[in-house]
């Protein structure tokens, strides 16, 4: 028997009908949204504001590499939210609206650890959440990263600068990974009408990075909070980083995602560009006066200067940051002092 078609013609099927719950008692939540990477720092901060409006109902999907369920405890059990353990290199069926895909380790060091891995989570992971995004008609926002400029010859980054980027190097897996991820999304976006998203995220900091994560910022923290450590500053100490804090971040991913651009966008505070020595001494006079700084060596490819160019984001989303590094810092600070057992002398 011939299947029945919506255009008669017997060649395009017809579309399934929605479930006879959605419009029923049972079905509570305007939104559905999936966050990969959820169990993550940034992630878990985007599923508390996204779980404050009771419209929204929450799916992650994480395969805690660098994250944990810690980070989600306040919402496991709630019935709006649901967690997952899933690779994002396989695929997935779920039936979301929104989708923020942000599976994918950040540290350097951690996103080095598996290279391959990396490379994969960063082309086979978005192919399948943009496979998914087209399959049940969500919106999709990729969070990209400030490391597409690789090491940038135009200063401050604009989202038209191409970028400075070794395609070899030990830090490609990461950089050239979203870079083709963001070409993914632009070409299911022209081919397939998918409605994506790209965030170009700068530096984010704030509670709730891992505590040996290996990035700066929560080195420099743990440093200045643990005894006889000193503040590894790598060389030469002049390379220069724009500090976001976390509570801005998300704002500013929620703000691309509920708005008409498809992006990219950079999101990023260039009121906060320090370099890393200037970091280690505001750390030290802000944390601990007594602790040392050191000198250590530098890894390949370490971009040399690096501060976002914000017209895009105040322009088409009205967002700017608003928590200086001198705010952000003791916030982080707290945090830290708590999961270290570090209480603070009065
Ligand atoms: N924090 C920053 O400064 C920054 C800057 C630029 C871009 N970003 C991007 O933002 C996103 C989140 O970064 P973050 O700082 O929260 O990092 P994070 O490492 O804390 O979080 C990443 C999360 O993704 C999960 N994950 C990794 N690989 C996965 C896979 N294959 N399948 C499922 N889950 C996987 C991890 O377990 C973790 O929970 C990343 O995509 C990162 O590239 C972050
Ligand atoms: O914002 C971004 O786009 C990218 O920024 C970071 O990459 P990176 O800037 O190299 O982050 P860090 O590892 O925190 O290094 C920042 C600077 O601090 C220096 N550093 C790092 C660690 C340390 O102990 N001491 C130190 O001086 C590094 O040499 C580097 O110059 C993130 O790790 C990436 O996930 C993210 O995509």
């Amino acid at each position: 028997m011939a299947k029945e078609t919506s255009n008669g013609d017997n060649s395009v099927p017809k579309p399934p009908t929605p479930s006879p719950l959605r419009n029923s008692k049972f079905f509570q939540s305007n939104m559905r949204i999936l966050v990969t990477g959820g169990a993550g720092f940034i992630g878990s901060h985007l599923v508390d504001r996204l779980m404050a409006n009771e419209k929204n109902e929450v799916i992650v999907a994480d395969n805690y590499f660098t994250g944990s369920k810690d980070n989600l405890k306040k919402w496991i059990g709630h019935p709006r939210f649901e967690l997952i353990r899933h690779d994002v290199t396989e695929p997935l069926l779920v039936e979301v609206d929104q989708i923020y895909h942000l599976a994918c380790p950040a540290s350097p060091i951690f996103y080095k650890y598996n290279a391959v891995k990396t490379i994969k989570t960063n082309v086979i992971g978005t192919l399948n959440m943009l496979g998914l995004a087209k399959r049940v008609g969500a919106r999709i926002l990729l969070t990209s990263t400030s490391e597409v400029y690789g090491d940038p010859l135009v200063h401050p980054q604009t989202e038209e600068y191409w970028g400075n980027v070794n395609p070899i190097g030990v830090r490609s897996c990461y950089d050239e990974g979203k870079r083709v991820a963001e070409t993914l999304m632009f070409d299911y976006h022209r081919q397939h009408g998918i409605e994506i998203r790209i965030a170009r995220i700068f530096n984010t900091y704030g509670p709730r990075m891992n505590i040996d994560d290996g990035r700066v910022v929560s080195n420099f923290i743990a440093q200045a909070l643990r005894r006889d450590e000193a503040l590894t500053v790598q060389a030469p100490g002049t390379q220069t980083r724009s500090f976001c804090y976390v509570s801005d971040m998300v704002d500013g991913l929620i703000r691309l995602m509920e708005g008409d651009n498809t992006g990219p966008i950079n999101i990023g505070n260039p009121g906060c560009e320090f370099t890393m020595m200037e970091l280690a001494e505001t750390v030290k006079e802000l944390i601990n006066p007594d602790v040392k700084i050191k000198n250590v060596e530098n890894t390949p490819d370490d971009p040399r200067q690096r501060k976002p160019d914000i017209t895009k984001a105040k322009e088409l989303l009205g967002w700017e940051p608003k928590v200086s590094l001198r705010e952000g810092l003791p916030l982080m600070e707290e945090d830290f002092r708590q999961r270290l057992g570090v209480p603070k002398k009065n």
